[in-house]
């Protein structure tokens, strides 16, 4: 067996970290050599071992990226859109893999991606599991099989620590929907309807968020014509899918060079 790929978790202590952590630890592919969390956190200068109340691992709870991301040959990042820019700069000096969770992008946080992505190789994605990646080639089809008489409305549900909407994944099955149609989702988006709205504008792609309890993550595109309606569904019931989809993107990153790539890519469906 070759040698296993030295992997950092950023943010080790937030709910995909500790994920994230779990599914490194079991791959017999890659070494987790060290995690972050946010400056100021009381895990940092500890063992995660001691940090998480288990064993001693051997792998350092670090406050300064720079200090792991030389280290390391991957970092896989789940983050804030602020911390994820501050490492992308990181590993575009670094030449390093950067894995991508993190949702809630503004344009701008794209191009400033697109521009790190010149040298590391970043693959990103507002949905790591196979169901959703699959399930966006799905919706494009759909879309594409369809006119405007069917109208597209894209509805999700999220745990209520849940801090931006439409979710990563809402946009990703949009932008799939609008491409499928032929149309650019920006200037074709409905979002947050409340009050005398008017009637639905034909050719939107309607967005609706619903937040509650601990919900992982739940996706449906309406496809509504007049008499009849096709939905796709994707539930998330464990976040296992997302660690193990990031893992997969961190192994197939190795030797590819730098570039922004989706998991569409890491799966085989772009
Ligand atoms: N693409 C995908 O498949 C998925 C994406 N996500 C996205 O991943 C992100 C994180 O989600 P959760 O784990 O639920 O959030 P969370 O809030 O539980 O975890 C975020 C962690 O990042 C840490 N952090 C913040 N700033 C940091 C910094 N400067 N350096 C190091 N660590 C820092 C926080 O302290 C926290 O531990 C969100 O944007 C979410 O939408 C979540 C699940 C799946
Ligand atoms: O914040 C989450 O939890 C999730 N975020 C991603 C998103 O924004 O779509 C993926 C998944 O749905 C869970």
């Amino acid at each position: 067996m070759g040698e296993k790929l030295k992997i950092a978790v950023m943010g080790a202590s937030g709910r995909m970290g500790r994920m994230l952590i779990d599914t490194i630890l079991d791959s017999d592919k890659a070494d987790l050599i060290g995690v972050t969390e946010r400056p100021g956190h009381d895990w940092i200068g500890h063992d995660l071992g001691e940090a998480l109340g288990r064993p001693p691992m051997g792998v350092p709870v670090y406050g300064d990226p720079l200090d792991l991301i030389v280290k390391a040959q991957a970092i896989i990042d789940f983050t804030t859109p602020e911390a994820t820019l501050a490492h992308a700069a990181l590993t575009a000096q670094a030449r390093c893999i950067h894995v991508i969770g993190t949702t809630g992008f503004s344009d701008q946080d794209i191009a400033a991606l697109d521009a790190a992505a010149r040298h590391a190789t970043i693959i990103r994605a507002g949905n790591m599991s196979l169901g959703v990646n699959l399930l966006t080639r799905l919706a494009q089809q759909v879309a594409a099989a369809l006119d405007e008489d069917f109208d597209i409305e894209i509805v999700e549900a999220h745990h209520k620590h849940k801090v931006d909407a439409p979710s990563g994944t809402a946009l990703m099955l949009g932008e799939a929907a609008a491409a499928g149609r032929g149309i650019e989702l920006a200037s074709h988006s409905d979002r947050g309807r409340d009050g005398i709205t008017g009637a639905r504008t034909d050719g939107h792609i309607g967005f609706s968020a619903i937040r509650g309890g601990d919900i992982v993550g739940e996706h449906d595109v309406i496809f509504a014509g007049a008499g009849e309606r096709i939905v796709l569904r994707h539930v998330a019931s464990d976040r296992a899918i997302f660690a193990r989809g990031a893992l997969k993107a961190a192994l197939w990153g190795q030797g590819k060079g730098p570039g922004h790539f989706s998991m569409a890519s890491v799966l085989g469906l772009a």
